[in-house]
């Protein structure tokens, strides 16, 4: 075990301090894009103003023979696009694979002070993240880089979730972690070809009742994972987003697998095509309604002590933090925009 006292010193002579509070600016959507695909770099200017947060993807989903392109195309990005507050990401290659070396030498040689977090799959104990915080603390002191890389891990094998707690934990470089529906149900053997979202045949069957016909209601598959990943994160400090939603053609499922991973307390999601980027947006940012209830909840328990009745409902301390949470996430929000700032009810001087 480490000795915690040595927790906030770098890893290396000359890197970076490491961070004990881990930043959280607005976070509801990754984009993903393939930087060595022309057609989406194109986009980037418009969809930087759109999201909170652009990843250059270099693992899967990405070509073997486009590797190489797909590295330097997002180097490229981070040297030439003003992306404004947005923040730049990276997914690098799997730490058994014979890209991952590369991408980490290049890209922090390259674009180590405009890369906030890198994204590293697959990960399935503290050693990958005790071997990639090391190695970043090196490549720091060498380059120059000014402030932590923080890291993120990907959730996508049994033994990824069965550790997640000790990954959540494993360095004061850790900034959050994404749940990988597809890899995971593969390393489970789970039955479902879908990447991520409910499936049909996962129901609850209510009981027989003569020659009625029984009800059924769909389950959902994540639940589980995804409420561990949720306690993991918020034990230790660090930031939980659910992942990719494959179906593109299907805004509605996209929609409420974004919503439920929303309500058990995760900050965002991925988004892998243009338009996931605005039902992120209206999934993570919360009901304007429940912004005003939570306000008025703060309001009528200026210290936030002893119980009281708003609206037939009991309000204690408890509630108030609740609602705590909730406006604290809006205001957050609101600073970066002015229509959610209107429509919480702020004033235009914190929008
Ligand atoms: C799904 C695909 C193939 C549909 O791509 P398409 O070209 O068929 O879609 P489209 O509707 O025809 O596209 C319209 C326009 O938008 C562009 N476009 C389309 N997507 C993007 C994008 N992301 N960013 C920027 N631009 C994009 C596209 O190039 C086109 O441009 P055009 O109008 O000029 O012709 C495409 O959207 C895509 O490749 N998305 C990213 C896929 C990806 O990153 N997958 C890996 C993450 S999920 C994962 O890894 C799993 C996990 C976690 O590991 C685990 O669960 O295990
Ligand atoms: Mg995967």
């Amino acid at each position: 075990m480490r000795n915690p006292r040595d927790f906030g010193a770098p890893l290396a002579v000359g890197a970076p301090t490491p961070l004990l509070e881990i930043p959280f600016p607005p976070s509801r959507m990754i984009h993903f894009l393939d930087a060595s695909n022309e057609k989406m770099v194109a986009k980037v200017p418009d969809i930087a103003k759109k999201t909170d947060i652009l990843l250059g993807n270099l693992e899967d989903a990405v070509p073997v023979d486009r590797k190489e392109a797909a590295r330097e195309g997002l180097v490229t990005v981070g040297q030439t696009y003003d992306l404004g507050e947005t923040q730049l990401w990276t997914r690098v290659n799997s730490l058994d694979s014979p890209w991952v070396l590369d991408d980490l030498l290049r890209l922090v040689g390259a674009i180590g002070n405009r890369l906030d977090v890198i994204m590293v799959p697959k990960v399935e104990g503290a050693w990958d993240i005790h071997y990639v915080d090391r190695l970043l603390a090196q490549l720091e002191a060498r380059f120059n880089v000014e402030r932590p890389i923080l890291v993120h891990a990907i959730l996508e094998t049994a033994l990824g979730v069965a550790n997640l707690e000790e990954i959540a934990a494993a360095s004061p470089r850790m900034q959050g972690m994404s749940f990988g529906p597809a890899d995971l149900a593969a390393s489970r053997r789970m039955k479902t070809t879908r990447v991520g979202g409910g499936h049909p045949g996962y129901v609850s069957l209510s009981d027989p009742d003569g020659d009625n016909p029984r009800v059924t209601a769909q389950q959902d598959l994540w639940h589980y994972s995804i409420a561990r990943m949720v306690d993991a994160c918020a034990a230790t400090g660090i930031l939980p987003f659910y992942g990719p939603f494959g179906d593109i053609s299907d805004d509605e499922g996209c929609e409420a697998q974004f919503r439920a991973a929303f309500l058990l307390g995760c900050v965002g999601a991925w988004s892998l095509h243009p338009k996931q980027i605005a039902i992120a947006k209206k999934v993570f940012s919360p009901d304007p309604d429940e912004v005003r209830f939570a306000k008025r909840v703060i309001e009528a328990i200026p210290d936030g002590r002893g119980v009281h009745m708003l609206d037939g409902k009991m309000q204690d301390d408890a509630t108030w933090k609740q609602c705590k949470v909730m406006v604290s996430l809006a205001e957050l929000l609101a600073k970066k925009d002015p229509e959610l700032a209107e429509a919480y009810g702020f004033e235009p001087a914190t929008a």
